[in-house]
C-alpha cells in the first residue's frame, strides 16, 4: 500500500482519483460533486496540514464513508491519522502544480466518463495501490496504474509551473471559475457585493448568481450574459440624466485642471527661486534690490513734520520739498484745509476755533531781523508763507499783501492806538516797499510786547455805558501811550455760553448733596441778617451787592476783561498756573514776585486799568456796614470800649485783583500779605466780592485744611477781613456749578462760573 507514489504530489492525485471515482457512483455516495469542486477540495487538501485536510474530507464526505481514503491519503502524504496532528507542523511547504483549468475539465470528464465505463476493470486484477472503501462500505480499490492512466496530460507536461503556498496564500493563483470561496475579497479581487444577500463575491467566485443567494452578481459595466450594449431600452429623460451625470462626473475628474493657479512670481518676479535666470544675472538683480531698498530707506528718514499747535496742523515734507514753499502733506486737525484757494494760503495755519479773540501775528522776535530792508522782507515773508502769520482778517490779509497800503486804512477804525503803533514798531519808520511800509498804517491790531512785535485782532472799542460811575469808558478815553500792554489771548466773561453749559445751568440742584444741604442751611440761618461777623474782624455781608450792581460789576469787568490789561492765566513762580483767570486794577499783582507792579511784566507789559470809582464807592460802604456790624455784633460787647476801627479799620482800595474761576477753578490756601507792611500792620481789610456761582471758600489760622472753616459764598455776598483776622489762611476749594442766580446769568450771559473781586489797600 502505498508504494506507489507517495510523494506529495502523488497523493494529491491519487485522493483527486479516488474522490472523483467516490462522486462517480451517486447512489452510494449520494454526493453529486463537480469534478472542479473535486479539484478544489484536492488543491486545499494538498495545501493544509494532513491532520486539517483528514478532518475537512471527513466532515465532507462523512467519517465512515472517507475513513479508508482518508487513511490512505494521508498514509500518501508520509503520516497517519494518528500523528498527523504532529505532522502538520513537522511537514515542509510543499509545492503545488498548477492544472489549466480547460485541461482539468477535459481530463475529469474523460476519466469520468472513463471510469464509469470501465468501472469493473478498475477493480480488477492491476496492481492495486490502495483500496477505499466508499461512504456506504464499498470499497473502491483504486490502482496507481489506472490513476496515472487517468492522469491529466498536462501535469506530466514539461514547464508546468511550481507554485508556492504564500503565492497561494496572496490570492494571485485562480482556481476554476465560479467555486465558492470566503475569501471577501482578500485574497482575490473583488467582483462586487451581492445586492440581496450582502456576499462579496471576489474573482474566485466571478460573476454571475451568488453563491449564497443566487442574486446575479456583477461588475460596473460588465458584459456578462450579453447585458453589454444596453438590452435595456432607456427613455430619453434617461438618456439626458445620464449624459448629465457624466458631464458632471467628468467636469468633477478634470476640475484641478480647470483651477490650475498659474504662478507669474517664481518665474517673472522672484530672484532667488527663480529657475530661467543664471546666478549671476540672480546676483545682479539681487544688488539693484538693495540699492533700491536703501534708497528708500533713506528716503523715508528724511522726512520734516511740522507739528503746529496753534494752527491745529501737521505739515510733512519729504527730503528736498522746502516748508516755505508749502510742498509738503498737510494734515489740518479739526479744520477745513483751504483747498481752493493759492498755494500760499494753503500752507497757511487755520486760526484756532476755539479762542474767542484769534491773534493774527505773533512773532517771538523783532520784525526788524537785523538784516538790509529785502533781507528782513524775505524772512517776514517766509514767516507768512509758513504761517508763522495768520490770515483771518482782512486787516492783515491787506497787511500782509504786498499792495494792499490804501486797503488797510479803509478797513481800519483810526483809534488813540494808531499813533501809539507808529512810536512803538521798530519798523515803523521804515518806509521802504513792502511789509514794513503797510505795517506803517496798519493801526489797530500791532502791538509792541515786551521785545515782541504783535498784531492782534483788537476787540470793538465801543462800550456800552451802563452807568456813569463806571470807568470802563473813562480808562478807555483816558489811556496813554505808556499802557499799551495787550494780551494775545482774550478771554471773555460773558461769552454766550455752549449748549453743555446751558442744560447744566438749567439743572436743578442737587439738595441731597450734603454739601449744597450745608450752604442751605447756612443761608437760612442768616436770613434777615445784614451782615455777620464771623470772627473779629472778619465780617460776612449776605447778598449785599443788589442785583443792578452785580449786573454792572460784571459788565464792566467784562470789557477791562477783554481789553489792554484784562484777563490771563497767571503763573507762579514755580511754572505751575492759577486755575482761574486774573486781571488787576490799579496795580499789578506779580505772582512770581508776589508783589505789586505798574506794569504786567510776567506776560505782555501792560498797565492796569484803574480801579473803576463806582468799584471803590461800593468797597466804602460795605466797609462801613461791616465796621457797623461789627460793633453792633453781641459776641464783642465786651470789646465796646474799643473803636471800631481797631476791630475792622477802614481802608482806601489801591488795587483790585478780578478773579474768574471757570467750573474747575480753586484758589489754595494762602494769605494776602504782599501788601505794604504798614497796610498789614494797621490790619487794613481786604473786601471781596462775590457774583456769580457760589464758591466753597475756606479759612483758618493756618494752611492746614483739616483746621480751616467752610464758607458759602454766593453771589452777592461780600467778605470783608481786617484787624485781627488780616492775616487770615483762606482759598477756594471748589466752585458749585450751576448755582449762579438765573436772573444774573440772562441778563449778562455770564459764563458758569464765579468773579470775585478783592480790593486792598498797599
Ligand atoms: O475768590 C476769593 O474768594 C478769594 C480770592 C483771594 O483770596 C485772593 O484773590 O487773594
Ligand atoms: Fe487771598
Amino acid at each position: 500500500m502505498a508504494q506507489a507514489d507517495a510523494s506529495p504530489a502523488g497523493a494529491g492525485e491519487w485522493l483527486e482519483k479516488a474522490l472523483l471515482s467516490m462522486c462517480d457512483d451517486d447512489s452510494t455516495t449520494g454526493l453529486q460533486l463537480d469534478p472542479e469542486v473535486v479539484t478544489s477540495l484536492v488543491s486545499y487538501c494538498q495545501l493544509a496540514p494532513p491532520s486539517d485536510a483528514g478532518e475537512y474530507l471527513s466532515s465532507i464526505f462523512g467519517h465512515e464513508r472517507s475513513k479508508d481514503v482518508v487513511a490512505e491519503y494521508l498514509q500518501r502524504r508520509g503520516t497517519s491519522s494518528s500523528n498527523s496532528q504532529i505532522d502538520s507542523y513537522g511537514e515542509p511547504l510543499q509545492a503545488y502544480v498548477k492544472a489549466k483549468t480547460e485541461e482539468v475539465w477535459s481530463t475529469c470528464n474523460k476519466k469520468m466518463n472513463k471510469a464509469s465505463k470501465k468501472k469493473n476493470g478498475l477493480l480488477g486484477g492491476e496492481e492495486v495501490t490502495s483500496t477505499t472503501e466508499n461512504v456506504h462500505g464499498q470499497s473502491a480499490d483504486i490502482t496507481t496504474s489506472s490513476l496515472k492512466a487517468n492522469r491529466p496530460k498536462s501535469r506530466g507536461k514539461k514547464g508546468a509551473k511550481g507554485v508556492s503556498l504564500a503565492e497561494t496564500a496572496e490570492g494571485t493563483i485562480l482556481f476554476p471559475r465560479g467555486g465558492p470561496c470566503n475569501c471577501q475579497a482578500r485574497r482575490h479581487k473583488l467582483i462586487n457585493n451581492c445586492l440581496s444577500c450582502g456576499k462579496i463575491v471576489c474573482e474566485q467566485e466571478g460573476e454571475g448568481p451568488c453563491n449564497f443567494c443566487g442574486t446575479l452578481v456583477l461588475t460596473e459595466g460588465s458584459s456578462y450574459a450579453g447585458l453589454e450594449g444596453g438590452v435595456l431600452a432607456i427613455s430619453e429623460a434617461e438618456a439626458a440624466a445620464q449624459a448629465f451625470k457624466d458631464r458632471l462626473v467628468e467636469y468633477n475628474k478634470n476640475s484641478a485642471l480647470r483651477t490650475a493657479v498659474i504662478d507669474d512670481q517664481s518665474d517673472y518676479f522672484e530672484t532667488e527661486g527663480n529657475s530661467w535666470i543664471s546666478d549671476k544675472e540672480k546676483h545682479l538683480l539681487e544688488k539693484k534690490r538693495e540699492e533700491v531698498e536703501q534708497a528708500e530707506l533713506e528716503r523715508r528718514k528724511h522726512v520734516i513734520v511740522t507739528i503746529d499747535l496753534l494752527g491745529r496742523k501737521v505739515v510733512m515734507a519729504d527730503n528736498g520739498s522746502s516748508k516755505e514753499a508749502g510742498g509738503g502733506e498737510s494734515i489740518l486737525l479739526g479744520s477745513t484745509p483751504f483747498k481752493d484757494e493759492g498755494a500760499d494760503k494753503v500752507a497757511r495755519i487755520k486760526p484756532n476755533p476755539y479762542i474767542a479773540e484769534i491773534p493774527c501775528f505773533v512773532e517771538t522776535q523783532s520784525l526788524n531781523h537785523g538784516g538790509s530792508k529785502k533781507q528782513n522782507r524775505e524772512k517776514t515773508e517766509k514767516l507768512m508763507k509758513s504761517g508763522r502769520i495768520q490770515h483771518n482778517d482782512p486787516v492783515t490779509e491787506a497787511l500782509t499783501s504786498r499792495n494792499s497800503r490804501g486797503a488797510v486804512s479803509d478797513c481800519v477804525d483810526n483809534s488813540w492806538e494808531e499813533q501809539n503803533l507808529k512810536d512803538d514798531c521798530a519798523f515803523a519808520a521804515d518806509d521802504g516797499d513792502g511789509l514794513e511800509c503797510k505795517l506803517e498804517t496798519m493801526p489797530a491790531n500791532l502791538r509792541y510786547l515786551d521785545g515782541r512785535k504783535s498784531i492782534l485782532k483788537q476787540p470793538a472799542l465801543t462800550t456800552k455805558v451802563v452807568n456813569d460811575n463806571y470807568s470802563y469808558t473813562a480808562w478807555n478815553s483816558l489811556k496813554d501811550s505808556s499802557s499799551k500792554g495787550n494780551s494775545p489771548v482774550v478771554f471773555d466773561i460773558c461769552e454766550p455760553p455752549v449748549q453743555a453749559e446751558i442744560g447744566s445751568r438749567q439743572r436743578p440742584m442737587n439738595l441731597a448733596s450734603p454739601l449744597l444741604q450745608k450752604q442751605v442751611d447756612r443761608v437760612a440761618s442768616l436770613e434777615g441778617v445784614p451782615g455777620k461777623m464771623l470772627h473779629p474782624g472778619l465780617v460776612l455781608l449776605k447778598n449785599w451787592l443788589s442785583m443792578d450792581e452785580q449786573i454792572n460789576i460784571i459788565k464792566e469787568c467784562q470789557q477791562f476783561g477783554k481789553g489792554v490789561g484784562g484777563f490771563y492765566k497767571p503763573t507762579y513762580g514755580d511754572g505751575n498756573a492759577m486755575h482761574l483767570w486774573m486781571m488787576c486794577l490799579g496795580k499789578h499783582w506779580e505772582p512770581t514776585m508776589s508783589s505789586y507792579l505798574d506794569k504786567r511784566v510776567n506776560y505782555d507789559n501792560s498797565t492796569p486799568p484803574p480801579i473803576p470809582l463806582a468799584f471803590v464807592s461800593l468797597v466804602e460802604k460795605a466797609l462801613l456796614v461791616a465796621q457797623s456790624v461789627c460793633a453792633k455784633d453781641s459776641s464783642i460787647r465786651r470789646m465796646r470800649s474799643k473803636i471800631e476801627q481797631e476791630i475792622l479799620p477802614s481802608m482806601r482800595p489801591d488795587v483790585c485783583i478780578v478773579n474768574f474761576y471757570e467750573r474747575s477753578g480753586k484758589l489754595g490756601m494762602h494769605q494776602d500779605k504782599d501788601e505794604s507792611s504798614e497796610s498789614l500792620a494797621r490790619g487794613a481789610p481786604v473786601i471781596s466780592f462775590s457774583i456769580g456761582d457760589t464758591a466753597e471758600f475756606y479759612y483758618g489760622n493756618d494752611r492746614k485744611a483739616q483746621n480751616s472753616k467752610h464758607l458759602f459764598l454766593e453771589s452777592g455776598d461780600v467778605l470783608i477781613f481786617g484787624g485781627s483776622a488780616r492775616m487770615i489762611y483762606h482759598g477756594v476749594e471748589s466752585i458749585l456749578p450751576g448755582t449762579a442766580p438765573s436772573w444774573l446769568t440772562s441778563k449778562t450771559n455770564l459764563r458758569p462760573g464765579r468773579l470775585n473781586l478783592t480790593f486792598r489797600e498797599l
